[in-house]
């Protein structure tokens, strides 16, 4: 006889649904081929090197055009930092100015060659990104964004106390062998070189594994650590990254103007930046480029001429921009890009990628697996208590390979405790456990996924806007090794192949393929789930924790979950469920863990437990 309980959880499942239609394959004619795609950025790039030789160019735009390029350095560092890892960061004016006074004073003070104070001006922002860093990016969200707020007042406020530091004039111009790059025509030379170098190496960066733990970083420190993400190295990663882009620009701009005044680094020009990646777009590259060159274009021109014109002083063009900007989150809340492309999506849009197999010649790193009945898992006497509450109390578990272990109760019995305690999220207070040849009290979620720990959320924690496909991608992070240089300079194409591969390979094993390209947030949520099982899988674990994952399934899902679990017992992993559902509980366990107010009521078979009386009285409510 099978015991199904009624369960509040029953009360939270979606409504039946139809499934959505498969995905569309595009049709070969929609499709631009990848040879072709090459040509559009080439274009660009050439129009760019013609500008300066556009017949009546003033040399008040060509330094126009040298600050917007400048400006959208900075802006591609918050494309890394905002648009890909979701941190809100306000004070990057502080790291341009930190370039600049660092070529200023290497070349004005010490007699340095630019080329040094290039140098200068890339360690040491990247050496104040990285003290800024370590210390403000413990904090999250607007705390993190008002601490670099505050970083950047203070670095004016410094600068303008030091005796000699305020302005500092007669930079040398920039010489390389016999060509200065002394007019605002030659400094355009040297702005789009450096553009275009920065455009590869973020585009590197962000399509590589690092962007990857980047994006990430987007669904939750939580579920990034749980896929071996160390979230605070990538996050100071991305931040040392944007400052040096920060840097650089700065240096540029110390010798085009051929000076450095502390009040051009405040706070308003960093508004500016962090405006200028709204207006083009904060999560495209080519975002950061247009909203730096609509932004300078029309903001700088319109500065002098527009109070006269109204007949009013002061800063009316801060009104003015501050009502188009809303004008524009209103209308194209992702910035201007997006909307632009629209139209030429077929040769903008990155190629959706195919499905892959395993290059031949080339291996996947993978862990020996324990042979079946090796044990995996044993906690012994596991205790957590918050404050006044023991939320568990002496909890034991074991886990083999090739076996699914169940852990139920009713509510409150401290299961999701029990849970945490096994995957590193929080350290017991008592009792101790090795899970993989790791001690459980000191292991942290990264150390334990390293060791083949993979798990599931009972909220499903995906990365809103990636495909299926990116989303189980994460998953392989722990199976590559390529850094971030290896992607900054697109070295990483062999790895990135073979992980690719592997992404495909369990995306078929849960019977995801025809979904690989929809956005894994919009579907329903037993594909949603199984998209984290998928992901989960990428790890190469020996154990497998899943959270609640039938709560909230279709009859039919439930079905298919239960068939692709057996299936992984069969091939040798350990699972640990924690369930509300006794019918899925009791029909796919080997053993089940029962726990009451966080203390241990019984163990045992699905068989013996239905038949226990204590389990009876406290949770089955006599329906066995
Ligand atoms: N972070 C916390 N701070 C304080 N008390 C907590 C915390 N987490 C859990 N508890 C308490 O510990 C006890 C066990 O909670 P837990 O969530 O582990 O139970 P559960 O069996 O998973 O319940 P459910 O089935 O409803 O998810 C509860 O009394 C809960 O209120």
């Amino acid at each position: 006889m099978s015991i199904a309980l009624p369960h509040p959880a029953a009360l939270l499942r979606e409504p039946p649904r139809e499934d959505p239609p498969p995905p569309r394959q595009p049709a070969p004619s929609d499709a631009v081929p990848a040879s072709l795609r090459w040509l559009l950025p080439w274009t660009v790039l050439f129009l760019a090197m013609l500008v300066p030789m556009m017949p009546g160019l003033s040399a008040g735009w060509m330094l126009l055009l040298c600050q917007a390029g400048i400006a959208a350095l900075v802006v591609l560092g918050l494309v890394v930092l905002t648009g890909a890892a979701g941190l809100g960061a306000l004070g990057q004016a502080m790291f341009v100015g930190i370039g600049a006074y660092a070529s200023a004073l290497a070349t004005t003070r010490w007699g340095l060659s630019p080329w040094l104070g290039l140098g200068a001006a890339l360690l040491s922002a990247g050496m104040a990104g990285a003290l800024v860093g370590a210390v403000t990016l413990r904090l999250r969200r607007h705390y993190l964004a008002i601490a670099t707020l505050a970083w950047n007042v203070a670095f004016v406020f410094l600068l303008g106390r030091v005796e000699g530091l305020g302005h500092l004039e007669k930079l040398p111009p920039v010489v390389f062998l016999t060509l200065d790059f002394a007019t605002p025509w030659r400094f355009y030379a040297l702005v789009l070189a450096a553009l275009v170098a920065a455009v590869a190496m973020t585009s590197g960066l962000l399509h590589g594994r690092m962007g990857r733990a980047l994006h990430a970083l987007r669904g939750g420190s939580r579920a990034a650590e749980a896929l071996g993400i160390n979230s605070f190295h990538i996050r100071m990663l991305a931040f040392i990254y944007a400052a040096v882009l920060a840097g650089l620009a700065g240096w540029l701009q110390a010798h085009l103007d051929r000076g450095v005044s502390a009040g051009s680094f405040g706070v308003d020009a960093s508004l500016n930046y962090l405006l200028m990646a709204v207006v083009g777009g904060s999560a495209h590259i080519a975002g950061a480029l247009l909203g730096a060159a609509l932004w300078t274009a029309l903001h700088a021109p319109v500065q002098p001429w527009l109070p006269p014109l109204l007949g009013t002083g002061g800063d009316v063009d801060l009104v003015l921009s501050g009502g188009l900007l809303l004008l524009l989150l209103h209308v194209a809340p992702g910035g201007l890009w997006p909307l632009l492309r629209h139209p030429f999506r077929r040769w903008l849009a990155p190629p959706e990628p195919e499905a892959a197999v395993l290059p031949p010649g080339e291996t996947l790193p993978a862990r020996p697996h324990p042979r079946p009945g090796a044990e995996l898992l044993r906690a012994t006497g596991l205790r957590k208590r918050f404050g006044g509450v023991l939320a568990v109390d002496g909890v034991g578990l074991t886990v083999k390979a090739g076996e699914i272990v169940g852990l139920i109760g009713p509510n409150g019995a401290g299961k999701s405790t029990t849970f945490d305690l096994l995957c590193g999220v929080i350290p017991p207070c008592g009792g101790d456990g090795v899970l993989l040849g790791q001690p459980l009290r000191r292991a942290a979620p990264r150390r334990l996924a390293a060791a083949g720990l993979a798990r599931s959320f009972q909220t499903v924690h995906l990365v809103p806007g990636l495909t299926v496909f990116e989303n189980v991608l994460l998953g392989t992070h722990l199976r590559g090794r390529a850094g971030v240089l290896r992607g900054m300079l697109g070295l990483d194409q062999r790895e990135e192949a073979v992980l690719h591969a592997e992404a495909w390979r369990q995306i078929d094993r849960v019977g995801l393929t025809p979904y690989a390209h929809r956005i894994a947030c919009q579907l329903p949520l037993g594909r949603r789930r199984l998209v984290e099982i998928a992901r989960a899988l990428c790890l190469d674990p020996a154990v497998l924790l899943l959270d609640e994952p039938a709560a909230g399934l279709r009859p039919r899902d439930r079905a298919e979950l239960m068939d692709l679990l057996d299936d992984l017992r069969r091939d040798g992993l350990g699972l640990v469920l924690v369930e509300h559902d006794m019918d899925f509980v009791m029909r796919l366990t080997d053993r089940l863990v029962v726990m009451n107010f966080g203390t241990e009521l019984a163990q045992g078979t699905p068989r013996e437990i239905r038949r226990n009386p204590a389990v009876i009285e406290a949770y089955l409510g006599g329906v066995a």
